[in-house]
């Protein structure tokens, strides 16, 4: 059982590289913006209240997240592995996800964080929100307060998954295919 926890900022190309590992270690890939997003588009409960969150940039509160997250686990229990995706996003949900996965006696492999400057990022978004057609990705105010978010309740979680010995960080900036390089590297170590 490999989990991967892939980390970084709105725009760090978690999404990009997800696709391609995914294939690559046989992971089932969880993302949780995307997970929202699909709720959203059919309009589900959860959909309506993520949106709410989504749409200005916010996260979504962590009991949804969480309950959300389980249930999407719990649809592959005979998986290779996990590569979670967006998630855990704040200490409380870094905390149940190894509550959770202690439950099914797995545990978080690593953590990976994809690095890459502010303003590269914001760039990036801007871009993707000219075709994407998500609203958070829009609005630079929005993107703004997206980095507040991950400033005041992701980036913590650098010290808690250091704190296990897990943390790893690559350079985020070059060839998508450059980028899953520096990251197998990694993969292939632990
Ligand atoms: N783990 C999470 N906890 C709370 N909110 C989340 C989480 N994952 C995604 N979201 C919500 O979905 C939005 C989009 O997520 P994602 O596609 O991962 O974004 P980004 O491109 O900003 O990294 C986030 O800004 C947040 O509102």
């Amino acid at each position: 059982m490999t989990n991967i926890v892939l980390f970084g900022k709105p725009g760090a190309g978690k999404g990009t590289q997800a696709e391609v590992l995914k294939e690559k270690y046989d992971l089932i890939h969880l993302s949780t913006g995307d997970i929202f997003r699909f709720n959203m588009k059919n309009d589900t409960e959860l959909g309506k209240l993520a949106k709410s969150y989504i749409n200005k940039g916010d996260l979504v509160p962590d009991e949804v997240t969480i309950n959300m997250l389980k249930s999407e686990v719990e649809k592959h229990t005979d998986a290779n592995g996990f590569l979670f995706d967006g998630f855990p996003r704040t200490t409380p949900q870094a905390e149940a996800l190894d509550a959770f996965l202690a439950t099914k006696e797995w545990k978080v492999t690593a953590t990976i964080a994809l690095e890459a400057d502010d303003e590269v990022l914001v760039q990036r978004l801007l871009e993707r929100g000219k075709t994407s057609g998500r609203a958070d990705d829009q609005d630079e105010a929005k993107i703004r307060n997206r980095y507040e978010e991950y400033n005041e309740k992701t980036a913590p979680l650098i010290d808690f998954y250091q704190g296990q010995g897990k943390f790893h960080s690559v350079n985020g900036i070059g060839e998508i295919e450059e980028v899953t390089s520096r990251l197998s590297e990694v993969i292939d170590q632990l």
